[in-house]
């Protein structure tokens, strides 16, 4: 299903369909909000971005990134990024790309038993274009852990450019903290 809706969302960022087919697929997702409304649970309960070995861990904000080597100090693996991203030009949108860095360094900072963490803050390098419809490559490390503070680092390639370069503080919670 998140599949689906990735392409649905692409597909609906690329076309100019004609006024009755618009109409068509209005109404068809009107009826399907008003089927899954019904079946609506609390935050805890929901299973988008908890299936962990899903694309973005079927979550739909995030853009399809798939994780392929993974240990508790680094991660790396793809990531496709389409039309529903788009800024201009070609070239993915500027708030797409922390999006993906924030889930990755993030996910990151959880393994290996980690307590939970939140971003304090998530310093962005556009080095240079991201394209859409490519496959480009991520890399996310830890830099350093000091307390309940870690520091972590990632960058996106395609091929051997770098696109964008990432710094993040990440926090580690205080029992009960939100
Ligand atoms: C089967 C199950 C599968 C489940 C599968 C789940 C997978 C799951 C993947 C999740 C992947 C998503 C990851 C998204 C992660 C978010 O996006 S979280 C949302 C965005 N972030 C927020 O909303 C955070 C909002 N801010 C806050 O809550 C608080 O400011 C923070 C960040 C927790 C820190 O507050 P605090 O705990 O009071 O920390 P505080 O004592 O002030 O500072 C601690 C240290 O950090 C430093 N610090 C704090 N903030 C800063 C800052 N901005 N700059 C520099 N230093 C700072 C302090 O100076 C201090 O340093 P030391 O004095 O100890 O040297």
């Amino acid at each position: 299903m998140v599949d689906q809706l990735r392409m649905f969302l692409d597909r609906v960022a690329a076309a100019v369909p004609p006024p009755d087919l618009v109409n068509e697929i209005t109404k068809l997702a009107a009826e399907f909000n008003a089927r899954l409304q019904s079946h609506e649970v609390a935050e805890y309960n929901q299973v988008a971005g908890q299936l962990i070995d899903l694309p973005g861990r079927a979550q739909l904000l995030t853009p399809a990134y798939t994780v392929e080597e993974l240990d508790d100090q680094r991660a790396a693996g793809h990531v496709r990024f389409g039309r529903h991203h788009l800024g201009n030009n070609g070239a993915v949108h500027g708030g797409a790309i922390p999006l993906l860095f924030d889930d990755l360094l993030g996910r990151l900072a959880l393994v290996g038993g980690r307590p939970k963490s939140r971003t304090a803050y998530l310093h962005i390098d556009y080095r240079s274009i991201t394209p859409i419809d490519e496959d480009l490559q991520f890399e996310a490390w830890f830099e350093r852990e000091e307390g309940r503070k870690r520091v972590l680092r990632g960058a996106i390639r395609h091929n051997e450019r770098v696109c964008a370069e990432a710094h993040g503080l990440f926090v580690a919670l205080r029992p009960g903290q939100p």
